[in-house]
């Protein structure tokens, strides 16, 4: 090792240090040995292609920044990555990067390095590696809100967090569809496990990076470190497992991962879009597995649950934005949660960028612009749609003449509501429910009245109806 290059990474650890934390840095740039200096292109060895790759997903920016720094815009780094003993070439090879946008290349052509290490073994993962887990910190049960719409798999989630290997909840299933928080829980569950009082090596990754990772092992003949490597893990953590559809080899190494952790007590997390019966393209071995342990479902959070998650992002934020602006996002988004987060992010930039207060008007502005067909206006058509989905009957059953009684009190609300938000006459009111005259629009008011008054069921679900028409008529 020449002692040039020893100073010139002496230098780029100084930087990195600044920014990446204690136990990366002792995890991923410890081990790296400079190699040797040539002009302002500084080689440096790394154990294992896994680590290279590691390197690569987590700390490019960082590794060019300190590169940059030391050797100036034209700085160069290499990397020699001492190969596994798995590969029949036997012998280091070299990657570099800045190649075309600073990307590093996967590495093709191994060139002989002149020093090399012992070979590098998985088994040898020290405890500040075994501590690496890829989990985004702002994930955890606190700003996790609960609500009917998550309350088995949050419990489940902390169950398996205080005594994750332990409990019949292995695997964890939680699944549901997009944007609904399952990334959010699986990664709150190993935040939770790995600020615990035991070390634990808990491990995140999306099943496309598991995918991806497997396929790069074979292709440089390192399977059996990919497979020792996740063989290790205390807490395995792994997203959107639908993605493993049609991957046979894939889904035979997982299947030996995951028996080889269940049986050694190791917890196992998946998240997925559907139920395990619904996974298309998944071995059947794997899929009766899967409901060894427990499978829970988000849905769409509820309104109440919507404004706490709003109120939550808000204070998080730091800011402040009236109530009225508060419900009204949480009655006009009901999709998924990224989407009623997208649309606070954009009337936080929309106010602070044209400096205006965050109020009622700006936030329908904001919503007409994300979402094109946004209907402001209380008409017929929305209430009688709105009625006739909220009661779960026809469309066409509330116009029509039927008698039955829930029919009945349907349309008589939906009758009502067009005469407290619509300027309709009462004439034009009954000509939109099926030609009925003003005496009966008269009569289904004055019963919803009498009703709301002796019937509180009926009066709440008035008063959940009435909220959505008020956040359109606004
Ligand atoms: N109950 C909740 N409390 C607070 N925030 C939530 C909740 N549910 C979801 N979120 C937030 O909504 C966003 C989307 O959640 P997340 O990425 O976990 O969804 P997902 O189900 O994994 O989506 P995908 O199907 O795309 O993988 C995240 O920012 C997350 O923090």
């Amino acid at each position: 090792m020449s002692s040039e290059a020893n100073a010139v990474w002496k230098e780029c650890l100084r930087v990195i240090e600044q920014h990446v934390s204690e136990q990366s840095f002792s995890t991923w740039f410890k081990p790296i040995n400079p190699a040797r200096l040539e002009g302002s292109s500084l080689t440096i060895q790394v154990p294992s292609q896994f680590f290279y790759e590691w390197l690569e997903d987590n700390y490019v920016e960082v590794l060019k920044l300190a590169i940059k720094t030391t050797l100036g815009q034209n700085g160069r780094l290499e990397y020699a990555v001492v190969v596994d003993r798995g590969n029949s070439q036997n012998q280091p090879y070299m990657v570099s990067y800045p190649q075309g946008n600073a990307a590093v290349n996967n590495p093709k052509k191994p060139a002989p390095m002149e020093e090399s290490r012992s070979p590098f073994e998985m088994q040898s993962l020290n405890s500040d590696m075994l501590l690496q887990s890829n989990l985004n910190p702002n994930y955890s049960f606190n700003s996790y809100i609960e609500g009917d719409c998550n309350r088995l798999a949050r419990s489940a989630g902390f169950a398996v967090a205080t005594k994750p290997g332990i409990t019949s909840f292995n695997p964890l299933m939680v699944y549901g569809g997009v944007g609904l928080g399952k990334t959010h829980l699986v990664q709150a569950i190993g935040n939770e496990i790995k600020n615990g009082p035991e070390e634990k090596f808990v491990l995140y990754v999306s099943s496309e990076k598991f995918v991806n990772q497997f396929m790069d092992s074979i292709k440089d003949g390192n399977v059996k470190s990919f497979t020792n490597f996740y063989m290790q893990v205390d807490v395995l953590i792994i997203d959107d497992i639908q993605f493993l559809a049609g991957k046979d080899r894939t889904q035979e190494m997982f299947f030996h991962i995951f028996n080889h952790l269940h049986q050694n007590k190791k917890q196992i997390i998946m998240t997925s879009d559907c139920p395990p019966r619904d996974l298309k393209g998944l071995e059947e071995r794997l899929l009766s597995r899967f409901k060894w342990g427990l499978t829970a479902d988000l849905q769409m959070p509820d309104f109440e649950t919507r404004v706490a998650i709003i109120r939550r992002k808000m204070q998080s934020e730091g800011i402040y934005i009236p109530d009225d602006v508060i419900e009204y996002l949480a009655y006009t988004v009901d999709t998924n949660v990224r989407e009623l987060e997208g649309v606070m992010i954009s009337l936080i930039a929309h106010a602070s960028l044209n400096r205006v207060e965050i109020d009622l008007t700006l936030a329908k502005q904001i919503m007409k612009n994300i979402v094109k067909d946004i209907e402001t206006e209380v008409g017929i058509d929305f209430i009688q749609k709105t009625v006739s989905d909220y009661f779960d009957i026809k469309l066409d059953d509330l116009k029509a003449k039927t008698r039955k009684k829930e029919i009945v009190t349907a349309r008589q609300v939906a009758m009502y509501f067009s005469k407290e938000f619509t300027n309709h006459s009462l004439k034009s009111i009954g000509y939109h429910f099926g030609g009925r005259d003003h005496s009966t629009v008269i009569h289904a008011v004055q019963t919803v009245n009498d009703l709301m008054e002796t019937d509180t069921a009926f009066r709440n679900s008035v008063n959940d109806l009435k909220k959505k028409f008020k956040m359109r008529s606004y």
